[in-house]
């Protein structure tokens, strides 16, 4: 072939992840040979699929190779797998275009989070390369073409490509190591760092047997016999295996073979499912949530459908609903047909009930986890608000989701979330009819809210909501173990026998005294009524049942949404000094103020805005100094 060489330029992005991947990854710098393998062993698994609709691509047993040379200092990798043409090594290679990668960039701009955290939260892939290798040639012949390419670059700035000879189809990577990095060009070494990351990729990675000359009986010397390939892993699918027959050691490798997580799995679930369907799982659950997580439910991976061991596709949301997104693993189904493809996925019956079958697996993980309330409570941490969607999105198995949750509570002394309803259930006042709830902004703000007042004297606990979708979600749920749940911010106050001890019909001079308030809110509430729910405060909003909480509003307000308007009733507390005060003023302008301030004041106490700030605090120096003179 007489074509030389064409330069390319990176991306700019390009640049900028091999700056970042060589600097932050160099304490860690072996997992070079980790990504290498584990896209090799993705490049065999493609061509095995596609082989499915063209047997004749496949031709010797898909294999991994590892060469290399010491003096040379070189290391090779090589496939027999899907290989690239010359634009897909340009739109893989050159850009930014994967999402692993992409991921990572992004994250990389959110600089609260430490470097190595950052790091282990995706695999860095191909660039990885460049942590080692001062220069990385690529040579890729796609199955079923005859034309291959070699890919070059120092990982600086640019790379080039020129056609090649190359005799079979798939890819070799060959790693030009750095002088000081040359240790790794070492037979022990490499098989050391295959067993380490990469025991349980499915296809047989491979070496040269280590040869060395013998003597015959007489002492004269026979020359090493020619070496051979030998298997170096495990290459078994490991799911495919009896759990009793797989370690805790093997089960974490796995893990981080195909998570792309630095981290352990947190805890995992693996199981042969035989019957109607057959099918094996093994389902992990992170230590940490990725990035992402909840900006973004669409963009999920890490949950790899395989038939009869061939690898199909990452099918993370056909095989489980969007809550349980965090759960990475694998399926493999023996019933599916091989030439499914994601449309014929999306209504298939039989993968129907894997899902269904994959749900209840994981929640029963996560009840099995739950007894322990040290590892759950960081399960919760990091995956609970996710974990709480399901409340609303699987009516099918609400109850167990809802058994799973964590709340905050009057009964604790702190915010810790872990109070589940079970919990809350089995210490119910006598005659507690209801759940109580409270949702808000904070948790300081939920702690200190004057509806709780009540409830405190009365000593009946109230679960403390502050995450943003717990509103929502309990805008959805009516009932937990045939209790009502009943939020104290909203409707009529029911608090079983004790309302009616605690309930005092108001007097004609009362009713006259509120409708007062009353008329000079109209704007702000929809009604004024006595309070029953507060103790030490003057005053606070109740909205109806079946309303938005005002720190809801307040949040779709700012993100845009006009809300329709529902106006909050204002409760008064009869008994405090202040509303007494206020009911003995006899100029009407005094009293209004004083009134809006009754109004204004629960508002504020909500997490509400006043709508005219400086107003407020006008009034209230002008009422202070009425009060001095
Ligand atoms: N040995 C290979 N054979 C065929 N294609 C390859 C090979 N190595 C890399 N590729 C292609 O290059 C792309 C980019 O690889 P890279 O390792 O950077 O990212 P990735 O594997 O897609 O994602 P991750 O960041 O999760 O590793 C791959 O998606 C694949 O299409």
């Amino acid at each position: 072939m007489t074509q030389t060489a064409e330069k390319f330029e990176f991306q700019a992005e390009v640049n900028q992840v091999l700056d970042l991947v060589i600097h932050s990854l160099y304490s860690n710098k072996e997992i070079f040979l980790r990504e290498l393998i584990s896209n090799a062993s993705d490049a065999c698994d493609k061509l095995r699929f596609e082989a499915i609709k063209n047997p004749a691509l496949l031709g010797d047993e898909l294999t991994i190779k590892v060469d290399f040379d010491s003096e040379a200092k070189t290391i090779t990798i090589s496939d027999n797998g899907i290989g690239m043409t010359r634009d897909e090594v340009i739109s893989n290679i050159g850009t930014i275009a994967n999402s692993g990668t992409k991921k990572y960039l992004e994250s990389i701009a959110k600089k609260d989070r430490g470097e190595a955290n950052l790091i282990g939260q995706f695999g860095v892939g191909f660039y990885a390369s460049f942590i080692v290798a001062k220069e990385v040639e690529l040579r890729t012949r796609k199955a079923g073409e005859d034309e291959a390419v070699c890919w070059k670059s120092d990982g600086k700035n640019a790379f080039t490509l020129e056609p090649v000879d190359k005799a079979g189809q798939g890819t070799e990577i060959i790693l030009h190591l750095r002088d000081e990095e040359a240790e790794f060009a070492d037979n022990f070494r490499l098989r050391s760092l295959i067993k380490k990351y990469s025991e349980h990729v499915a296809f047989p990675i491979k070496m040269l047997e280590v040869t060395y000359p013998e003597k015959d009986d007489e002492g004269n010397e026979i020359p090493a016999k020619t070496p051979e390939y030998e298997v170096v892993n495990d290459a078994t699918a490991l799911w495919k295996k009896a759990p009793a027959d797989v370690s805790d050691e093997d089960y974490q490798a796995f893990y981080k073979q195909i998570s792309n997580d630095f981290n352990e799995a947190a805890f995992w679930t693996h199981n042969h499912i035989e019957g109607t369907q057959s099918y094996s799982n093994l389902l992990y659950v992170p230590q940490k949530s990725p990035f992402g997580m909840f900006q973004n439910p669409e963009d999920r991976e890490g949950l790899k459908l395989f038939i009869k061991r061939v690898f199909i596709m990452d099918a993370a949301k056909e095989l489980l609903p969007n809550y349980l997104r965090f759960v990475k693993g694998v399926v493999d189904s023996n019933d599916l047909p091989l030439n499914v493809s994601r449309e014929i996925l999306q209504d298939n019956p039989l993968l129907k009930k894997i899902k269904s079958g994959l749900v209840k697996r994981v929640l029963g993980l996560l009840k099995k986890q739950s007894l322990d309330t040290e590892a759950y409570a960081n399960f919760w941490k990091e995956f609970g608000d996710t974990l709480k969607e399901g409340v609303v999105e699987d009516f099918a198995n609400r109850e167990a989701v809802l058994k799973l949750l964590r709340f905050a509570s009057t009964h604790n002394s702190d915010d810790t979330e872990n109070v589940s309803l079970e919990d809350y259930l089995s210490r119910l006042q006598d005659k507690q009819e209801k759940i109580y709830y409270i949702t808000g902004e904070s948790h300081e703000a939920v702690k200190n809210s004057p509806h709780l007042e009540l409830f405190r004297k009365e000593g009946v606990e109230v679960l403390l909501m502050h995450s943003r979708i717990d509103e929502w979600m309990m805008g959805h749920v009516q009932e937990f173990d045939g209790k009502k749940f009943q939020s104290v911010a909203k409707g009529k106050l029911d608090l079983g026998k004790k309302e009616d001890e605690s309930k005092n019909e108001p007097s004609e001079a009362d009713k006259t005294f509120l409708e007062k308030i009353k008329k000079h809110l109209e704007a702000h509430v929809s009604d004024v009524t006595a309070s029953s729910r507060l103790v030490d405060s003057a005053s606070c909003l109740v909205m109806d049942e079946d309303a938005m909480a005002i720190h809801m509003q307040k949040l779709m307000e700012q993100a845009g949404q006009s809300m329709p308007g529902q106006l909050p009733a204002l409760e008064v507390n009869l008994d405090h000094p202040l509303v007494q005060h206020i009911e003995h003023i006899d100029n009407e302008d005094h009293f209004k103020q004083w009134s809006e301030l009754l109004f204004e004041q629960a508002l504020l106490a909500e997490g509400g805005q006043l709508k005219n700030p400086a107003d407020h605090v006008h009034k209230m120096n002008q009422l202070m100094l009425d009060i001095l003179k």
